[in-house]
């Protein structure tokens, strides 16, 4: 008997749990289990085992890493990003910096048409190797699965396009990806709303379920952009394909999106930085994850989300990155982590649960990532030598993570 990975003297195994535990929520998310002094041992992609030190009977492993001083985390589950875009947008950034608003730069054609406009340009090939790239960026520092949204083609070649991209990123990259249709992000100039929407309804909805390339429908539940109604007709629509709803809700405005998500039974409502306790009630015993997106909350100077009154309220709570060009160009969790509990007063404990456990729900991957559980996927990270688990939010910026495991393979140097 022989392990492929052995990890042993690791200071802390973090997010230790026995099979069952899919979600924590409210009081619940201040704790997460740490194993001091652990070992892990890894086999056929999956995490064989784990436990104390002194209870380690199987020396025996292909490779085997010392982790002294160091902490072993399950890898991070980014359940919102929009990781395929043709370009920065830097040029824009210059602009909010001298006074404009993320508003007023849409109207000019700026914002998601901008990086249509680009996006269009390209081949798929290209975009995929951009893609890559980024791919490669959020793995060195911790994320292991991912959700990827389209949004950026609006037309339907070109959201296609988008879509078979990000799977082709699950294929061709050690990350676990899920994929979302967000054909109803923008309104492109040369349609009329209710035009737009018709074309997303009955022919972008139907031309990425007949490729199977969406397994979530997203909208962006926003003044300006999607109404309360469009969206729910939206969908329904893809629900009626088989794409579980997850929407962009309540960014910029009491959009009504989280009325929707509710309403629609979404899986989740993500961004929520213009919430109130009416929306906080709604959610209750809904089943739908609220999630935070505080990178693009700090990038466009908006309020964050009233964490501490969702944890208070029993809900669970999930952290993403939004790693998208206009107002989040970071995919690194654990910078979302740091601005979680500087900016929304999370303690480590809460916001690293809501990196990890409660994002694989919200990408129905709680039966195989988001903990250190026997069976799991083995995606994991040591950590750099480090004296606690609350120095990773602490040393907000700073490189955290130094040797990445996924599916149950040593990644090269990072
Ligand atoms: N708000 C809508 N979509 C993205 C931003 C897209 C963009 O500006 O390119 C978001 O989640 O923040
Ligand atoms: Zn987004």
């Amino acid at each position: 008997m022989s392990w492929d990975i052995l990890i042993t003297h690791i200071k802390g195994l973090v997010q230790v749990r026995e099979p069952g535990t899919e979600i924590v929520a409210g009081d619940a998310m201040a704790t997460l289990p740490i194993l001091p002094n652990a070992y892990l041992a890894i086999k056929d992609g999956v995490i064989a085992d784990y436990g104390n030190m002194d209870a380690l009977l199987v020396h025996h492993a292909q490779h085997t890493l010392d982790a002294s001083g160091r902490f072993v985390f399950p890898s991070f589950v980014d359940s919102h990003t929009h990781l395929v875009f043709a370009a920065s947008r830097e040029e824009e950034f210059v602009m909010k910096i001298k006074g404009a608003s993320y508003a007023d730069i849409a109207a000019k054609g700026g914002g998601i048409l901008n990086s249509a406009h680009k996006l269009q340009q390209l081949s798929e090939d290209e975009l995929f190797e951009r893609t890559r790239k980024r791919a490669d960026e959020i793995i060195a520092t911790g994320t292991g699965a991912v959700e990827i949204k389209s949004g950026y083609g609006l037309t339907v070649k070109d959201e296609l396009k988008m879509l078979r991209v990000a799977r082709r990123i699950g294929r061709e990259t050690p990350l676990t990806v899920k994929t979302t249709f967000l054909g109803a992000h923008a309104i492109p100039k040369a349609y009329t709303h209710e035009d737009y929407v018709s074309l997303v309804i009955r022919e972008m909805i139907p031309a990425v379920a007949e490729e199977k390339l969406a397994d979530y429908i997203d909208v962006f539940c926003e003044q300006g952009f999607f109404t309360m109604e469009e969206t729910e007709m939206i969908v329904e629509a893809g629900k009626r394909f088989g794409m579980r709803p997850r929407i962009h809700a309540n960014q910029l405005h009491r959009s009504g999106g989280v009325q929707v998500g509710v309403k629609t039974r979404a899986i989740s409502v993500d961004h929520l930085e213009n919430i109130g306790d009416e929306e906080i009630s709604l959610l209750q015993n809904s089943g739908v994850m609220p999630t935070a997106l505080p990178g693009a909350a700090f990038f466009l100077n908006l309020p964050f989300p009233p964490a501490r009154a969702m944890l208070q309220a029993g809900l669970p709570l999930a952290i993403a990155s939004d790693y998208n060009p206009g107002s989040a160009p970071s995919g690194n969790m654990p910078l979302m982590i740091a601005l979680a509990c500087i900016r929304m007063k999370l303690t480590p404990e809460e916001a690293i649960n809501a990196a990890t456990i409660n994002t694989a729900a919200a990408l129905e991957l709680q039966g195989t990532h988001g903990s250190i559980t026997r069976g799991k996927v083995a995606n994991v990270f040591i950590s750099k030598p480090v004296p606690s688990v609350a120095h990773l939010p602490y040393a907000f910026g700073s490189p955290f993570v130094e040797q990445v495991i996924l599916q149950g393979k040593i990644m090269s140097a990072i």
